[in-house]
């Protein structure tokens, strides 16, 4: 037993019946007469009965007749007996539930300095129930509302992490199977994920994108090995080419020589023979020149499958050039990407990023007003979880547009991440700011989206802030950010200025 008070009550009520025991079989003999000690015992123990259960004194035992007493006795003895049982029962059991619950306190975080005393005294059974008990009870509310406060800390950190995956997800731009499965990611992140289902998301993230990666580079590698062996190819048509036409030339340098040669010939026969002897002369260097002309035919002949494999070896190279030119067009469309929300087709983080740092050193150098805003979609999880995600993300890509459309040239909008935008503004004084961002808000709110064939309307909160004197990117970001806190709290479907 643990508790002083229960203890003393059991003792109690163990010592009355022992005691009712004693006088029970004084009265259950029959044949001798209960003396006058019993009978007072009994008598006694009527009026300590009726103290015990106080207001049931009609329930008590008359002492009158001793068989009656006897049997009356016997059964609220059972009954006695019973509840005693039970209470040692239930004392036993809540003793139990008491240690269990004293060294779960001990073992929480959430477990007050000042509870350690009454904790061991709990375990040790030597602390008495109430005043401990509603102690204990404090100690226990602290304990829920610790593990309460952690749960929702927890969840928030999960829904900034499932968040900051879905942007990496959409800044990841493979192709192939690694592509459907960064989809099929992206759909599941949309969805509420316990913490283990997230890190399994994780996990399953960094393998695809190893994966992906080992694909492009596979890609390059294959392309390159083919340029590499084009270009072989190239070079060795290009050097038989070259010795080609240097023979070509020595040939045709030589037969130019030799054509020469027979015609001096042919002039000098001339003047110094008679005209049969000329003839005869004339004759041979005929031949000759033939001979060199068939010669000549057949240079003409290489000369022609030479310009042939000239022909294909500009073919060669200029397929060669149009495949390098894809490939260059495929890296830049695929730098642009990483610049681009694949979602809504406007600017992403990173490219927010680059833009933002553009913008801030030209502010520095200029000082010409810079505002910054931040823009969140109000009440969108109502949206997914009503039409579902598909009707989300179309509401992502309209607004997104409506966005673009409502701003000057040199505006910028970037989706900074799930349901939040990011403006930028330049050159617009504080005067002349609250008319562009109503403008975005009612331009927004004005898109007649509709469905399951429900017009819906959608509307979204703006927190604003100008570049300030000592201002970091990071803490105009920040400012703008806890306006838009502010405009979410306020009501939302509004504009806070900073
Ligand atoms: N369909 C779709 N939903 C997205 C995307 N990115 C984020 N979300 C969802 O946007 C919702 C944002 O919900 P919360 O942060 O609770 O905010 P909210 O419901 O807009 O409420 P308030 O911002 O407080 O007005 C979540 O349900 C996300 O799953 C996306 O790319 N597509």
């Amino acid at each position: 037993m643990n508790n002083l008070d229960d203890k003393l009550m059991l003792q109690e009520l163990t010592s009355v019946i022992t005691r009712l025991e004693s006088v029970l079989s004084g009265l259950s003999q029959p044949a001798i007469d209960p003396d006058e000690q019993t009978k007072a015992a009994a008598l006694s123990l009527v009026s300590q009965w009726q103290k015990l259960f106080n207001g049931k004194s009609g329930a008590t035992p008359s002492a009158a007749t001793s068989p009656q007493l006897a049997a009356e006795l016997e059964l609220q003895l059972l009954r006695l007996q019973n509840s005693h049982d039970k209470l040692a029962r239930l004392q036993q059991l809540g003793s139990q539930k008491l240690r269990l619950a004293a060294s779960l306190l001990q073992q929480s975080d959430a477990n007050p300095a000042d509870s350690a005393e009454l904790l061991t005294l709990l375990s040790n059974g030597e602390a008495s129930h109430q005043g401990q008990l509603w102690q204990l009870l404090d100690y226990y509310q602290q304990a829920l509302d610790s593990l309460l406060s952690k749960k929702q800390q927890c969840e928030a950190q999960q829904h900034q992490l499932s968040s900051r995956l879905q942007q990496l997800v959409e800044e990841l731009h493979f192709s192939g199977p690694v592509a459907i499965e960064l989809t099929k990611i992206r759909s599941q992140l949309l969805q509420p994920l316990a913490p283990e289902e997230l890190a399994s998301l994780c996990l399953r993230l960094i393998d695809l994108t190893i994966e992906g990666l080992r694909f492009e580079r596979k890609n390059t590698k294959q392309f390159l090995t083919k340029i590499h062996t084009d270009l072989d190819a190239a070079h060795q048509y290009a050097a038989i080419t070259l010795s080609e036409e240097q023979s070509l030339c020595d040939a045709r340098a030589h037969h130019g020589q030799h054509i020469a040669g027979e015609l001096r010939a042919i002039g000098e026969h001339l003047f110094s023979q008679d005209n049969e002897q000329l003839k005869a002369d004339i004759a041979v260097r005929m031949r000759s020149i033939n001979h060199i002309l068939v010669q000549n035919e057949r240079l003409h002949e290489r000369e022609q499958t030479l310009l042939q494999r000239m022909v294909e070896m500009e073919q060669q190279i200029s397929d060669l050039k149009q495949e390098a030119g894809h490939f260059q067009q495929q890296l830049s469309t695929q730098n642009d990407k990483l610049f681009v929300d694949g979602l809504t087709k406007i600017y992403n983080r990173a490219g927010m990023d680059q833009r933002l740092e553009v913008e801030y050193r030209q502010w520095l150098r200029d000082d010409k007003p810079l505002c910054i805003a931040m823009l969140d979609i109000d009440y969108f999880k109502d949206i997914n979880d009503k039409y579902g995600h598909l009707a989300g993300d179309k509401a992502l890509r309209l607004i997104a547009k409506t966005l673009q459309k409502s701003l000057r040239e040199s505006d910028f909008v970037a989706r900074f991440g799930g349901e939040e935008f990011v403006v930028l503004l330049n050159n617009v004084s504080q005067d002349n700011l609250e008319k562009p961002l109503q403008k975005l808000r009612e331009q927004v709110k004005n898109i007649p989206f509709r469905f399951k064939e429900e017009p819906v309307t959608i509307t979204i909160s703006l927190g604003a802030t100008l570049f300030k004197q000592g201002d970091s990117i990071h803490s105009a970001l920040e400012r703008a950010d806890q306006a838009l806190y502010r405009a979410k709290h306020a009501g939302r479907d509004q504009i806070v200025m900073d």
